[in-house]
């Protein structure tokens, strides 16, 4: 663990994909450098399009805008900045702020040597990502995660989208930055709930993949309640390290490895569609997810019996819901049969066998569906 380093310090993760590798910068300092960050990685760069959070305009996004607009590159030429706002929450994940996205680009003069800056949490990032991906089919992008969730999971493994009415993420295209920059500063401003919401996917890693982490999470939770700063940051790069490995072995969720990063979504996408986007924030469904799935694992016989209330302890320690008593299972089946783990019309879970271990399990019946809904009401 890094919780021995500097605060100084810049941690480098490496997310491997051959020709596609890219680096995730971790640490403090870095919005008002940012250019020469970006620069020393695209150095044939001449035109960037900075997509952000309204939320964080100011400081965090206008500062990173300063840094590009006043840097000079190689040939004494300046960077040509556009910059545009995109309204806070999930809501922004449609096809209509999509389509906005793409007319101010095509205003902007886009073209395929520009490249998208997505300044902001999960929902900006998932969606500048998209409008990179399929803008002239593609042009590179860049991720400045500013919420935990976003620094954790979402900037990294390039799961680019929108959501459709009903269903999360359903339009979208694997797309991976050419780098992440995650300035551990920014996250000083993030409100008391969405910062706690990002430590559901931290918890994810410990279950799926990482008993050591797991048990270093329980020994801390505390200190990542109260965001102890090197406590946070050893958190932030043991995250990125779990995904980075996870995406590397399986970067299209085709061998089924990656879909070990799905643990608790099923449940946790049909409850945020049937609520309506935004009334839970996504780590908050998580953690309600990964307990219906742990309680779907117990009542199937696969699972280790001090995994449920290890998970249930850390999980509330973290501040986050177990329960969830609006949830609906009638509502929320229907939405689940379009998850994208559904093969041949059956759903499929990853549920958790132990601590650090899930499994995909396919063939479950709709009656232990509904049952593990219930179990969290
Ligand atoms: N692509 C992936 O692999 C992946 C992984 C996990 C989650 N997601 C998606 O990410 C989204 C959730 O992301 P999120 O939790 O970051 O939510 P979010 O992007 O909605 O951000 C949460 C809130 O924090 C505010 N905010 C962001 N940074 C801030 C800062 N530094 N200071 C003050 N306020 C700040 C935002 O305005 C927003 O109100 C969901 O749509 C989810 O589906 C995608
Ligand atoms: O990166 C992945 O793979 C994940 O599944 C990470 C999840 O935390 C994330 O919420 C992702 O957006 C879910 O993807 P989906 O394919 O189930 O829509
Ligand atoms: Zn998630």
């Amino acid at each position: 663990m890094l919780s021995g380093s500097n605060r100084n310090d810049i941690l480098s993760v490496e997310v491997p994909l051959g020709d596609r590798s890219y680096q995730i910068e971790i640490g403090p300092d870095q919005i008002d450098t940012f250019s020469q960050t970006v620069l020393s990685t695209m150095s044939d760069l001449t035109h960037v399009l900075v997509i952000a959070d309204a939320a964080i305009q100011e400081p965090w996004a206008n500062r990173l805008i300063h840094s590009l607009s006043t840097s000079l590159r190689d040939d004494a030429t300046p960077l040509r900045v556009s910059s545009i706002s995109v309204p806070s929450g999930e809501t922004s994940k449609s096809i209509s702020q999509l389509s906005e996205l793409w007319q101010w680009m095509l205003d902007s003069s886009t073209d395929r040597r520009s490249v998208v800056i997505a300044v902001g949490g999960g929902v900006v990032g998932d969606l500048a990502g998209f409008a990179a991906a399929s803008f002239t089919r593609g042009i590179r992008f860049v991720q400045v995660p500013t919420t935990l969730l976003a620094m954790v999971d979402s900037s990294v493994g390039g799961k680019t989208g929108i959501n459709l009415p009903t269903s999360k993420n359903m339009i979208g295209a694997f797309w991976q930055p050419s780098l992440v920059v995650i300035d551990t500063d920014v996250l000083s401003t993030l409100p008391e709930r969405a910062y706690l919401s990002g430590l559901a996917e931290v918890i994810k890693y410990g279950v799926i993949d990482d008993a050591e982490f797991f048990a270093w999470l329980e020994a801390n939770a505390s200190g990542l309640v109260a965001r102890d700063d090197g406590t946070v940051r050893a958190a932030i790069a043991e995250s990125c390290q779990s995904k980075a490995r996870v995406v590397g072995e399986d970067e299209r969720e085709t061998s089924g490895r990656r879909a070990i990063l799905n643990y608790g979504h099923t449940f946790a996408h049909a409850i945020e569609a049937t609520v309506g986007y935004g009334q839970l924030l996504h780590g908050e469904a998580v953690s309600i997810g990964m307990q219906m799935a742990a309680n779907m694992a117990v009542d199937l016989g696969i699972c280790e019996p001090t995994l449920l209330p290890r998970q249930t302890e850390l999980i509330q320690a973290c501040g986050l819901p177990t329960t969830f008593p609006e949830a609906n299972a009638e509502a929320m089946l229907p939405v689940m049969q379009r998850d994208k783990k559904v093969s041949h019309g059956k759903l499929r879970f990853i549920l958790p066998e132990r601590i650090g271990s899930v499994r995909l399990v396919g063939d479950i019946d709709p009656s232990s569906v509904v049952k593990a809904i219930e179990s969290c009401r």
